[in-house]
């Protein structure tokens, strides 16, 4: 146990400040294996017990001291889970107390004085004193003359009340010991809980694509270079960014996010670098920039191709030599920061144009982060619905999936909105029909089923191969599994609907096998529409 951190403790500057006053004699601390570390260190509070000051301060003297705290040490360690005080005389004859340490039942060390008398020193007492010193320190002896007189006395009651208020301290540390466990703890899992929810596996995607994503991340996250990633809007772009941070060597520092687009330029500069007071009206006092506030960690700018040129170049500075100018300041200021910039647009061709500066470009674009829009990947459809499902999922919804009328729409949209829509959809499709097992086709936004289906009607997914019973079969099973669905197992009214008898109806739902784990309470096969 590292006692540095317990000095401070609000019992142990009292405990100091009252056995000064109170008895002249110092606090001091042993640890488990009996060390002093203070005296190791040459870093000891002179007691104003002149013997104990002259002693320590000489080699052999500082052996001796050492060698009799150990001595108590040894004594708390045979008198196993002891928690009272225990005293000691050393090698001077004048004595030691110490209560020990105790956390969560372990021996940690003790807290300890020494260097006073039990009872009031006879003349001859002084002598044998002064004797013992010749051997240590003898360049001290005129100075000890009459120093016997000064050394503090602590006969019985005093010295009861020096044990408990040394017991009371333990009991306090170790209290502040369990506390500090605590809090670290409940840290350090709050921190594995934020990286939890940025680490890959929270990035869905199992298509060739997203492999080659995940495997680059894996790459970068340790690094400290500048990652550029490009993909159209809602494909995961500010995710990855904050994967990767939570995964490197930076996760315990800020994540600062700035939007590009989002500002005028004037704005943007102020909100990047800071501004000063009186730079501008309105600048009332000093502002800190964002730069500023992700020193040490990971700076996200998204649509940094939405940067003007005269921002390009102080990014560049901040990039090569980690330092800006806040808005009408004077002094540049120096900062660490990992940047991570985003963009939808092709940088390569805006640098062609003159749009973007090649040497920013160049800088940023160290390694490339290539997000592919979500029509690209129609292979990760099943999982992203799935998981937004799961994602979305409030209590009392019975949701489980989509219709497959529902899936073959949304597998032949074309997703201009990327992931974000399809995430925006499904929570969209869980509020509207989260009560129902499946959810039908025909809750989907009429967006969504207009762009695929322009006349209305059913999605029939195209299927050019296999034997054309088979094909007619399976078209029979999903109209009547959907009709289900969508009349709430209303059968009476979806025989109608499919011009057949309501007897037939009922032939074919069991041949289907469509009547099982029909949701309780919905078999509404009496009920009139
Ligand atoms: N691969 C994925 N797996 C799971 N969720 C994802 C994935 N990609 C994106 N999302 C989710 O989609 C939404 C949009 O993602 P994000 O904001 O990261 O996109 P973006 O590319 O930064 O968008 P923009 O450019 O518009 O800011 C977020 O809710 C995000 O959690």
């Amino acid at each position: 146990m590292d006692f540095e951190k317990h000095q401070n403790l609000h019992t142990i500057v009292m405990l100091r400040d009252v056995i000064r006053k109170w008895w002249q004699v110092e606090l001091s601390f042993a640890d488990r294996n009996g060390l002093v570390h203070d005296w190791q260190r040459g870093d000891f509070i002179p007691p104003p017990n002149d013997f104990c000051r002259h002693s320590l301060g000489a080699r052999e003297g500082m052996r001796r001291c050492a060698q009799s705290v150990r001595v108590l040490h040894e004594k708390f360690k045979a008198a196993k889970n002891l928690r009272r005080s225990l005293f000691h005389d050393c090698h001077l004859r004048l004595s030691i107390v110490g209560a020990p340490l105790y956390i969560r039942n372990e021996y940690e060390g003790f807290l300890f004085v020494e260097g006073f008398a039990r009872q009031p020193l006879m003349p001859g007492d002084g002598q044998v004193l002064l004797g013992k010193m010749r051997d240590i320190a003898p360049g001290a002896m005129l100075e000890l003359e009459g120093a016997a007189e000064r050394v503090p006395v602590l006969d019985g009651s005093e010295l009861s009340k020096l044990s408990d208020l040394l017991e009371f301290a333990v009991t306090e540390i170790a209290n502040q010991e369990v506390e500090l466990t605590r809090k670290e703890e409940t840290i350090q899992s709050m921190a594995s809980e934020l990286s939890n929810r940025y680490r890959f596996e929270k990035i869905i995607g199992r298509s060739g694509a997203m492999n080659e994503v995940f495997r680059l991340m894996e790459k970068v996250a340790h690094s400290d270079s500048t990652v550029l990633i490009n993909g159209e809007s809602g494909t995961g772009k500010e995710l990855v960014a904050r994967a990767i941070h939570h995964n490197g060597p930076r996760k315990d520092k800020p994540f600062v996010v700035q939007n590009c687009s989002a500002f005028n330029d004037n704005l943007l500069e102020s909100a990047l670098f800071g501004h000063t007071r009186g730079s501008f009206t309105g600048a009332l006092k000093d502002k800190k920039g964002l730069f500023e506030v992700a020193d040490q960690g990971t700076f996200f700018l998204d649509e940094v191709g939405d940067m003007s040129p005269a921002l390009q170049v102080k990014l560049l500075r901040v990039l090569q030599e980690g330092t800006f100018l806040p808005v009408g300041g004077t002094h540049s200021r120096e900062v660490d920061v990992r940047v991570i910039a985003a963009t939808h647009k092709d940088l390569g061709e805006m640098v062609k144009r003159g749009e973007f500066r090649e040497d920013l470009f160049y800088r940023i674009n160290v390694i490339r982060l290539q997000l592919p829009p979500l029509r690209e990947r129609k292979d990760d459809l099943p999982v992203l619905i799935d998981h937004f499902l799961r994602k979305h999922h409030r209590e009392g919804q019975r949701a489980r999936g989509l219709a497959p009328e529902a899936l073959g729409i949304l597998g032949a949209y074309a997703w201009p909105g990327n992931i974000r829509e399809l995430e925006n959809e499904i929570e969209r499709l869980l509020v509207l029909g989260g009560e129902l097992e499946v959810i039908p086709a025909d809750l989907l936004s009429s967006r969504i089923r207009d762009a695929v289906v322009p006349g209305g009607g059913p999605f029939i997914a195209p299927r050019a191969h296999g034997k054309l019973h088979e094909a007619v079969e399976s078209l029979e099973k999903e109209m009547i599994h959907q009709g289900l669905v969508r009349t709430r197992y209303n059968k009476s009214r979806l025989s109608r609907e499919l011009g057949i008898s309501r007897s037939n109806l009922l032939l074919k739902i069991s041949r289907y096998g469509l009547d099982k784990g029909i949701p309780e309470g919905l078999d509404t096969e009496e009920v009139e529409a």
